[in-house]
């Protein structure tokens, strides 16, 4: 009776000690910005409410107000930041507010063996040998590829909807494309998911991204450390899967006789690698997050792309349509003001990355002026709030004005210039560790989003219900798209 009674203190101090730690944030976390209620997180698990309508519901009113909110997410309390002039410290402030990705927040998921430690959750030293190796080949590269595949995905839908499928899911087709474009542009392999339907290194990406990706154990990691069978699955298809992908681009590189002359970020690493500058594993998990970042980000503002031409089509996909038809060469759609106006727009009202907790402070800080943050903090940025405050930017911060960016395109590029420069938009990050596939997303999109223009039409499927993602990356969830193929004039 004594033991029973014992185990049941026990277990009573230690249910109330989890739920104490889970229930309020540490005591020594600032008390002058606001507490999201712990539950917030769990609610998309629970109803069917999308990120944005959490975010006004539950965060916006504090997020506005401070600048700043301690919020419960991945099993640990963080500080959220919106307010662009704490952005531009925490990214100016690299030392204190230090990148500290999934391999070292959270070492024992699935998640972190999938993308290890490598080029965007690196610091250090470390981060810039990686940065060295894959900076050339993400920023000069040759487009045509990205030319030919959006043809290939013309012709796909084309296809299908000769077939009589009226209403197309997106997500599965647009996530092809941004494979196929991302292995061909900077790993200098052909994933060649358009061309065939049957693929074992895109079936066995998308099995994993399932479980990876599984909301339940994204919100509680640590279930990672227990033997469940069916995560113990997860770590070993992820082990295959990353052991197969650097084989494919070792093989072709290596056996390619010019490999010396090649100039992809993969080559590049790859010299990185035989240089000694970095490990096998190093090699691996960049080669793994270009793939992932690659093709993950660019999928997302595609299809935010499609849906927002699909939404305000009378208006925006007629005349986009008029303006790509001006021009035959691809270079010259970075010179098309409303095209670039449209994409700016796109990435500022549903920035595809949302909120981004991977940094951790290396001592005690001050943020502003008096938010104090104790040393081992975690905080991150929330790309949504700051592009959809009013603060930055007016009354209409809600509403997809394209035309804000300007009319000619020298405006529209100093007006996006000085987004990311004051922090308004930081869609793309900023400053020392900016995204360095920007140039690269905003070509496929330019490229794809003409061919698409220029061969098709398309509108919202009436039956899709509109919604955005319910967490984690945003993009509108599971989209539907109607398509006609146009006539040639
Ligand atoms: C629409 C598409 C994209 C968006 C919205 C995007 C967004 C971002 C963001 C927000 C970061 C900073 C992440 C952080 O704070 O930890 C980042 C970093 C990075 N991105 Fe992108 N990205 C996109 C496309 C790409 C592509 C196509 C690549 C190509 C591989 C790429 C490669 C990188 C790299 C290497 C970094 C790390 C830079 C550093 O820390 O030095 N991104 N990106």
């Amino acid at each position: 009776m004594f033991i029973l009674k014992l185990i049941g203190f026990i277990l009573l101090i230690i249910i109330s000690y989890i739920a104490f730690v889970v229930v309020v944030p540490p005591l020594n976390f600032p008390r002058n910005i606001p507490t999201i209620p712990f539950y917030v997180v769990f609610l998309p698990v629970i109803f069917p409410i999308d990120q944005t309508e959490l975010y006004d519901l539950y965060i916006r009113k504090s997020m506005e107000k401070y600048g700043a909110v301690k919020i419960f997410f991945g099993s640990r309390w963080n500080i959220l930041v919106s307010r662009s002039e704490y952005l531009a410290q925490i990214f100016k402030d690299e030392d204190t507010f230090a990148k500290s990705g999934n391999q070292k927040k959270i070492p024992y998921s699935a998640l972190a063996a999938y993308t290890g430690d490598n080029v965007i959750s690196a610091h250090g030293k470390v981060w810039k040998d990686y940065r060295n190796a894959v900076t050339n080949g993400l920023q000069h590269f040759d487009d045509a590829p990205i030319s030919k595949n959006a043809k290939t995905f013309c012709n796909l839908i084309k296809k299908r909807a000769q077939n009589g499928e009226s209403s197309i899911q997106m997500g599965p087709l647009s996530q092809r494309l941004a494979l196929d474009n991302i292995s061909q542009v900077a790993l200098g392999f052909d994933f060649a998911t358009l061309t065939q339907d049957k693929n074992a290194l895109h079936e066995l990406l998308v099995h994993i991204k399932k479980q990876i990706f599984h909301p339940f154990f994204l919100t509680f990691p640590f279930l990672d450390l227990l033997p469940i069978p069916s995560r113990r699955k997860a770590f070993r298809d992820v082990a295959s899967f990353r052991e197969l992908l650097v084989k494919r681009v070792q093989d072709q590189l290596i056996n390619n006789y010019k490999f010396e002359q090649t100039t992809f970020a993969a080559s590049d690493l790859i010299r990185a690698h035989n240089n000694e500058v970095i490990d096998y594993r190093q090699l691996s998990d960049n080669i793994v997050i270009i793939l992932v970042a690659g093709h993950e980000n660019p999928q997302l503002l595609f299809n935010t792309s499609l849906y927002l031409l699909a939404k305000y089509s009378t208006e925006w996909q007629n005349s986009l349509r008029q303006e790509v038809e001006s021009v035959t060469n691809s270079k010259a759609l970075a010179d098309l003001p409303l095209l670039n106006a449209f994409l700016f727009e796109a990435v500022r009202l549903y920035p595809p990355l949302s909120t981004i907790i991977n940094r951790c402070t290396t001592k005690v800080c001050k943020l502003g002026a008096d938010i104090v943050i104790p040393k081992d903090v975690y905080v991150g940025y929330n790309n949504f709030g700051t592009s959809h405050d009013p603060k930055n930017w007016g009354p209409t911060a809600n509403d997809f004005k394209p035309e804000r960016w300007g009319s000619d395109i020298e405006t529209i590029r100093k007006n996006w210039r000085l987004a990311k420069n004051r922090c308004t938009v930081t869609g793309f990050h900023g400053g020392r560790r900016a995204c360095l596939g920007e140039k690269l997303a905003l070509t496929e999109m330019r490229i794809t989003l003409a061919e698409m223009l220029r061969q098709l039409e398309w509108t919202l499927d009436p039956e899709w219900e509109e919604k955005l993602t319910p967490a984690g990356p945003l993009c509108p969830f599971n989209l539907k798209l109607k398509f006609k193929e146009r006539v040639p004039s």
